[in-house]
This record gives C-alpha cells, sequence and structure tokens, in this order.
C-alpha cells in the first residue's frame, strides 16, 4: 500500500492509523452531541427565573467546582450566591438550599414534591436491587410497606412523641429539658413491648451492651502498655457488629467472630464497603451527570458495580436462606425473621426477596458508619476540650457512681453528655448533604422558579453553622443549648442531622441511643488522653471523603481505665 507522500506503509499500520481516526471521529462526536444537548437545556433555562449560581463549564457545567469534599464548596459558594443556588452538574439541574427558611420550605410546604421522588441512576439500579428498599425507592406503596414495617416495629418513633408529652415536666423549665425527655424516649423505644419482636428488644438491649463493653475491653486491652489506640476501628467494628447482630443475630469482628462461618463475606461486604467510599466522585458518578460520558467509562465502572453487587447479593442471599431454613418453633429472633414473617402476607410479586435484601442492605449501610463516625467526632472535640470531657465524666459519676458500668435506663439522666452530642450532630453531621430528591412537577421556591425534574440537594453542613442563626458557630459549645431549644426531630430546621419530612431517618431513635450509650460507657470507664507531646490545639479535625464524613486522619488516645478494678472484672 502507498501513503499520500508516495512512501509505502504496511497494512496493520494503516488499520492502527484508521482506528484511531474512528476513535477520535467518536470522541468528537460525543463531545459534540454532549454540548449541543446542554445547550439546548440552557436555552429552555433561561426563560425561567432561576436561582442566581456560579457560572459553568460547558459540558460539565458546575461539576468541577464540587472538589473533593461538595459539602464544604458548597457552603462557601453559598456564602457568595445565598441560600437558594442553582448550579448546572453536567445535564443535571440542581438547587442546593443552604438556609433553615428555605430547608422548612422544601421539607415542609413542599414535602410532597420533593420527597417522592429519587433521581434514577444506574448505581442505585445495580446495586440497589432497582432502586427498592428504602433509601431510593420512590414515595409508593412499596416504600410505605417497608417503612412501616421498620418504623413501628424496628425504631418506633411514634412512641418517641407519645413519651415526650408523657413526660412529667420535673426536669424544670431549662432549655435542657427535651434532652431528657429525648434519652427517656430512647430507651422507651429500645423497650417497645407491643412489638412482634417483643423478646428481641430484651435480647438486643443486652447485645448493645455487650458489644460496646467488649469494644471498651479491647481498647483498655490494647492500651494497657501505654501504645496508642486507634478508636475509629474499634468503633466501625462496633457498629457493624450492632447491625448485623440487630439484623440477622451474628456478630462479625471481635473474638467472637473468628468463628463465625461468614466471616469471609462479612470482610468481602466491608471490603466493599470501603471501595464504594473511597470510589471516588468523578469515576462513579461523573457518567450519571453527562449523557454520552457514560459509554466512556461504561466497561470499567459497570464491572466495579456488578462486582460490588455480586458480593452484596451473594453475602444477603445466604443470610435469607439460612433464616428460612430454621425451624420455626425458633420463633421471631431478629429483624430478617420478622421481615421474611411479613413477607407470607404479602403479595408475591410486589415484595419479593429482592425487596428483602435491599431493606437489609439500606439498614446495613444507614446504621453503621453514620453512627461510629458520629461517636468518633464526639470524641475528637472532647479531646480538643478537656474541660468540656470532665464535666460529662463528673455529670457520670454523679448519675451512676463508681460501683458500676452505665446501663442503658441511665441515659434519660445524662444531661449534659445529650447536650455534647446534640452539639456534635450540630457541628459535624455525618450525613452533611441530605440523599437528592427531585421535584415532580416545576414549582416556585422562595420565588424562583423550579423546572420539573430539578434536583434539590439539601446542605445540613452549612445550615447547621448558619452564622445567622448559631452565635459563634465554629466553636464547640454544648451550652449553646441551655440558651435555645432546638431539636434533632425535624421540626426545628436549622438542626437536621436526621433530615426531615417524610424521608426523615428511619433509625433516628436507634442512631440517638448508640451514640449517646457508648460515648457514655466509653468515658465513664476509661481516662481518655493524647499521645504524649501532643496538645489540644494539635487534634486533627480535617474531614475526609466518604458518604458519612469521616475523619480524614484517625483519632489516636491513650486509654487507661478510670473505675476501680472489679468493676471490670465483673463485666
Ligand atoms: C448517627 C446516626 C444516624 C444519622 C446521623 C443518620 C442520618 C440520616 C439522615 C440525615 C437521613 C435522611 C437522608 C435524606 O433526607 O436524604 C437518614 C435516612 C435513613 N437512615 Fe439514618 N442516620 C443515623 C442512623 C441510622 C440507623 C441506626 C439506621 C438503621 C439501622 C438508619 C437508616 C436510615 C435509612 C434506611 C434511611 C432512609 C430513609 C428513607 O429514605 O425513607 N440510620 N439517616
Amino acid at each position: 500500500m502507498t501513503a499520500m507522500d508516495g512512501s509505502s506503509i504496511t497494512l496493520s499500520t494503516w488499520l492502527g492509523q484508521h482506528n484511531m481516526l474512528t476513535t477520535l471521529i467518536g470522541i468528537v462526536g460525543l463531545f459534540v452531541y454532549i454540548f449541543l444537548n446542554l445547550l439546548e437545556k440552557s436555552i429552555d433555562y433561561k426563560s425561567l427565573r432561576l436561582p442566581p449560581g456560579p457560572q459553568g463549564w460547558p459540558v460539565v457545567g458546575n461539576l468541577l467546582q464540587l472538589g473533593k469534599l461538595p459539602h464544604q464548596a458548597l457552603t462557601d459558594l453559598s456564602k457568595q450566591y445565598g441560600s437558594l443556588m442553582f448550579l448546572q452538574l453536567g445535564s443535571v439541574p440542581t438547587i442546593v438550599v443552604s438556609s433553615a427558611e428555605m430547608a422548612e420550605e422544601v421539607f415542609s410546604t413542599q414535602d410532597h414534591l420533593f420527597a417522592s421522588s429519587r433521581p434514577r441512576t444506574l448505581t442505585g439500579e445495580i446495586l440497589h436491587y432497582n432502586n427498592r428498599g428504602l433509601i431510593l425507592a420512590p414515595l409508593r406503596d412499596q416504600w410505605r410497606f417497608v417503612r412501616r414495617v421498620a418504623s413501628s416495629n424496628l425504631f418506633p418513633v411514634k412512641r418517641l412523641e407519645q413519651f415526650q408529652l408523657e413526660q412529667p415536666n420535673d426536669v424544670g423549665r431549662g432549655e435542657l429539658q427535651w434532652l431528657t425527655c429525648k434519652a427517656a424516649v430512647v430507651y422507651e423505644a429500645v423497650h417497645y413491648t407491643e412489638s412482634p419482636l417483643k423478646t428481641a428488644y430484651g435480647g438486643w438491649q443486652e447485645v448493645r451492651r455487650e458489644e460496646i463493653l467488649s469494644m471498651v475491653k479491647r481498647a483498655l486491652k490494647e492500651g494497657h502498655d501505654g501504645s496508642v489506640v486507634q478508636l475509629s476501628k474499634k468503633l466501625h467494628e462496633l457498629a457493624y457488629n450492632h447491625t448485623t447482630q440487630m439484623l440477622f443475630g451474628k456478630s462479625y469482628f471481635g473474638p467472637k467472630s473468628m468463628k463465625s462461618e461468614n466471616y469471609k463475606e462479612a470482610k468481602a461486604f466491608q471490603n466493599m464497603v470501603a471501595s464504594l467510599s473511597s470510589g471516588g466522585f468523578f469515576t462513579g458518578q461523573l457518567r450519571e451527570f453527562i449523557p454520552g460520558f457514560r459509554k466512556l467509562d461504561s466497561d470499567v465502572w459497570d464491572w466495579k458495580l456488578w462486582y460490588f453487587y455480586r458480593v452484596y447479593e451473594r453475602f444477603l442471599s445466604a443470610i435469607v436462606k439460612d433464616h428460612r431454613q430454621r425451624p420455626r418453633t425458633t420463633g421471631i429472633q431478629d429483624v430478617v425473621d420478622l421481615i421474611l414473617s411479613l413477607q407470607t402476607e404479602m403479595h408475591r410479586r410486589q415484595r419479593t426477596d429482592e425487596h428483602v435484601k435491599a431493606l437489609l442492605k439500606d439498614l446495613m449501610t444507614g446504621g453503621t458508619e453514620t453512627f461510629s463516625n458520629q461517636v468518633e467526632w464526639t470524641l475528637t472535640e472532647l479531646m480538643r476540650h478537656p474541660e468540656i470531657r470532665q464535666k460529662v465524666q463528673r455529670e457520670l459519676d454523679f448519675v451512676v457512681g463508681k460501683d458500676r458500668v452505665v446501663e442503658e435506663s441511665d441515659l434519660a439522666r445524662l444531661k449534659y453528655l445529650h447536650a455534647v452530642v446534640k452539639e456534635s450532630f450540630r457541628l459535624h453531621p455525618v450525613l452533611p448533604l441530605c440523599a437528592p430528591m427531585e421535584s415532580t412537577i416545576a414549582t416556585k421556591i422562595g420565588g424562583y422558579e423550579l423546572p420539573s425534574k430539578t434536583r434539590v440537594v439539601i446542605n445540613l453542613y452549612a445550615i447547621q453553622r448558619d452564622p445567622k442563626i448559631w452565635d459563634n458557630p465554629l466553636a464547640f459549645d454544648p451550652d449553646r443549648f441551655r440558651r435555645r431549644s432546638s431539636d434533632v426531630k425535624g421540626e426545628d430546621f436549622e438542626l437536621l442531622p436526621f433530615g426531615a419530612g417524610r424521608r426523615i431517618c428511619v433509625g433516628l431513635n436507634l442512631g440517638l441511643s448508640i451514640v449517646q450509650f457508648t460515648l457514655a460507657q466509653l468515658l465513664h470507664t476509661c481516662d481518655l488522653a493524647l499521645p504524649i507531646g501532643m496538645k489540644c490545639d494539635d487534634v486533627d479535625m480535617e474531614e475526609g471523603c466518604g458518604p458519612t464524613m469521616p475523619k480524614a486522619r484517625p483519632l489516636q488516645v491513650l486509654v487507661t481505665p478510670r473505675l476501680p478494678l472489679r468493676v471490670y472484672k465483673g463485666l
């Protein structure tokens, strides 16, 4: 074959060049397609009165401005563009809400429009069993059913309000009154006696106590010779053990776990959660925002998604199968038993094993690292503020004494600890951005127009650090809750660590309870100190990447016993 300049080229070289040319034309074509697509959309939006927002780039829009920690970037942008901000994320129009007032509008006045639908993504289709379960499901019958099962049987939020009304007003009119009620409610919730899980509740309470004490003992053992202890690993293990015990009666970490036949799957499951967290915004999600990009990275990412899915699937199917094969005489021992017992009443086609597994997966992901990261952030603040830590310990000694360990029934009286926890929820919300919602029809917020299918993101991080609401918002100051009575139940829109509206966290009671109980147990049984040579101001406060806002670097502490030795011997 002869080239244009007269030199000869081989067939394979020609084919190589030809392939490159085709690829190049393909890529250029793709970008032209994406560009025209976005152009058409932006012409549509020009006729609307949209909220202000930063100028974006062609094709990617404002995606690159989100950076590694989108909640921080969005908080900074909101200072410039206001509490309602419009961003074009690739082809997806997005509104970011950064004030309590606007959050109320979304969660309360227009909740019926926004809560009913989550954006449909490929990740949701593959990893969330085609958007079944709770987190991603649209608010249709299936969601309502699953939600009812979860909230009325597992974490009865309704009882929370009743209990609050029933509380005698014996704690004075102080701003901390709600805290006492809240803790009592949590306590009541775990003692809930009308549930089919009546017997299981008592068992879970015991499990919770045992798991927390086992974590404390392991920390004391590790630190007994003055070694630095990494609490974060232990807290994650506790979180997984607690959730998997409650859901299907197994624990995968600590001394007992090595005997577990499912240890391997648990490890695989944990690895998967870790790789998903570190999978990065751009590999996993860019494709969801840019039409056509899906084709470019689909091979790599689809492969990863299917791999993760298979790990889950194997793990959860084995659990379901195992529970089905149990003799019926054992009764309802755990959440899987409960759901399977209800499944027989379900319409077969609508409520399949896929629904059961999707719910389990949501409860597992929702109930583990949220809790452990929140405890770690709280402890980190307490290491920076020894005076607050000592005050919590003085309260514990006063309420519990030094001759026994804390019990869940003590929580109701630990008012100062509750204020500390609330302040930690405010300053370090582990879900700093609520999962995106989508408007079902065109609507208006704050006088601005929103086309239908606009994505709405509530920036809890910005709201809970808003200087218009909070004095000295970056300071860790539990006493601020003596001056104001903001609640975390989703009714006070300046403090929404569990979200609000129809999509409020289904594990609110449980989450509060276990965060408080773990902190109480750790601070009562252990003296914590910073590694030698480290000052309070040196404690690292950097936020890391991940769906549940981990610390960038784990907290390291020295751990020594603070109760008489005979108390530990009895454990
Ligand atoms: C410190 C503890 C926790 C925090 C801070 C927390 C926070 C949240 C937030 C902010 C939401 C709402 C997200 C949104 O509006 O998009 C949520 C939803 C959810 N949470 Fe939690 N959570 C915690 C513990 C738990 C626990 C213990 C469980 C279950 C065992 C759980 C299960 C869920 C589920 C299933 C949803 C989705 C509810 C729905 O969409 O209907 N969470 N959580």
